[in-house]
């Protein structure tokens, strides 16, 4: 495609895209432990407005402006992010950057990313570096906020149209209701979370341009039987967050039920992690959801003659994608029952699924103990951390099978005691 004519693609996409602007309702992350700050926008002048609000406050006390990226290519889309949010340390460091999002309430895959950015020095040189972000990337929108004499708020769109940026859009900003769900959660399915084999098979497929290595996975899965179903023997998965003790427990599981022992992603495409654990969101998650349909063509034919262990499943790939997507507190994850947390039909089921929970302080010992952690600073980032708390929640919603909780802070002996006692009592009872 040449230049010129991605261009003008870019162009049409923005003007259908940016046609709908005034109906969306935006949300100001301010912190990751606070409530967004909403706001909807309305051609026609809005008021009398509380000017004690915090919305109020927070987009009157500094020059802001938001930056937002438009795509229809989710993998081209969640790059541009990355660079953008990269790029955004050219700003002067006084500079505040919050996340910002754009949505259309209940609509799926709706969600367009950005920043707010305020500067309380009112300089022209951040308005000089987010001009020329947008003069470098036909896909960035750059909207700036000012007050009226009546304290009114407006917000106005700027566009790059045929090399000049003009205003194309300015609306009163006014209250909006918080949504029922969290806004980050309407862009998850089919973006980082792939419940069909075809969707992650498509991603890599689309991704080999960018990721050559992203063929050889392709192929592997090509030669897998998917047709095949699980066999006769008991299939357990063992889930949890690092150094819970899943390597521990699954050595000692194999050789006190002679089990085979499997993993997800399996060694055959395990080299290729650090290379997709640096692509964009959709890219690496589509990585790890192929590597289960992997994984699961052995589970296969394995359980035909054996119990199967299997170190990480579907189940991590899913908590770790959701817990990185929803931002902010645990609350915002998905309610439960939602349809995220659901086990892909096509994909081949365990019997069981372990998962194995430590408190945070003794996962930090255990780190520790392994050598990768070191201050004391590191310990307590580590202890406090919002995502390991979404990703245990993920995991402790999921569904079809949902997890057992298995207690892992206790001796290795016990855990594997435990462990034994919830497979007899799950697997004798699917027997009988
Ligand atoms: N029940 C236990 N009591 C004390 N230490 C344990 C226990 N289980 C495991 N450990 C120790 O904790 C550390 C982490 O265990 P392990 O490697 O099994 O965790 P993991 O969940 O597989 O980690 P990762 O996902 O990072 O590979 C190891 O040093 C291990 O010896
Ligand atoms: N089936 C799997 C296995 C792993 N992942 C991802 C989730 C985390 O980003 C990371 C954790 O694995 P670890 O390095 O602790 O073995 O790998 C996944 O998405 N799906």
């Amino acid at each position: 495609m040449n230049v010129r004519c991605s261009f003008e693609m870019a162009q049409s996409l923005r003007s259908a895209l940016y046609k709908e602007w005034a109906k969306r309702v935006f949300a100001i992350e301010c912190s990751s432990n606070s409530e967004p700050l909403y706001f909807a926008l309305n051609p026609t002048p809005q008021g009398p407005w509380d000017e004690n609000s915090c919305l109020h406050q927070l987009l009157t006390r500094a020059q802001t402006y938001s930056v937002c990226i438009a795509s229809d290519n989710k993998i081209t889309g969640a790059e541009s992010y990355v660079r953008l949010r990269d790029q955004l340390s050219r700003l002067p460091e006084r500079c505040r950057v919050m996340e910002l999002m754009a949505f259309s309430p209940n609509q799926q895959g709706s969600l367009i990313k950005g920043f707010l950015i305020q500067d309380d020095q009112h300089l022209k040189e951040t308005e000089r570096v987010l001009q020329e972000l947008v003069r470098a990337d036909g896909q960035t929108a750059l909207c700036s906020y000012t007050r009226d004499d009546g304290g009114r708020i407006w917000q106005r769109l700027r566009l790059l149209t045929a090399g000049q940026e003009r205003e194309v859009s300015c609306n009163c900003i006014c209250r909006a209701d918080r949504p029922q769900l969290h806004p980050s959660v309407l862009n998850i399915k089919n973006s980082v979370i792939f419940c069909k084999y075809e969707d992650a098979y498509g991603v890599l497929a689309e991704c080999v341009g960018m990721v050559p290595k992203a063929k050889d996975i392709l192929q592997l899965a090509d030669q897998c039987d998917r047709t095949c179903r699980k066999g006769p023997f008991p299939v357990i998965a063992i889930e949890g967050l690092d150094a819970t003790g899943k390597s521990t427990l699954t050595e000692a599981l194999r050789n006190s039920i002679q089990a085979t022992l499997l993993k997800s992603p399996p060694d055959c495409i395990g080299h290729l992690r650090k290379t997709f654990d640096a692509k964009p969101p959709p890219v690496r998650r589509a990585f790890y959801a192929l590597g289960n349909y992997i994984t699961a063509s052995t589970i296969a034919s394995v359980s035909e003659k054996s119990p199967v262990i299997v170190d990480r499943f579907w189940h991590s790939t899913a908590a770790y994608a959701i817990a990185t997507e929803i931002s902010g507190k645990v609350d915002n994850l998905p309610p439960l029952h939602h349809e995220l947390y659901q086990w892909p039909q096509d994909l081949v089921q365990p019997d069981l699924v372990l998962l194995l929970t430590v408190d945070a302080e003794e996962r930090v010992r255990r780190l520790e103990r392994r050598g990768e952690m070191r201050t004391k600073e590191e310990i307590e980032l580590e202890a406090n951390s919002l995502f390991r708390q979404k990703v245990e929640a993920t995991y402790r919603r999921m569904e079809n099978p949902a997890c057992v909780v298995v207690d892992a802070s206790v001796s290795k002996e016990e855990v594997l005691r435990n462990a034994l006692l919830v497979i007899k009592k799950h697997c004798d009872s699917e027997q009988t």
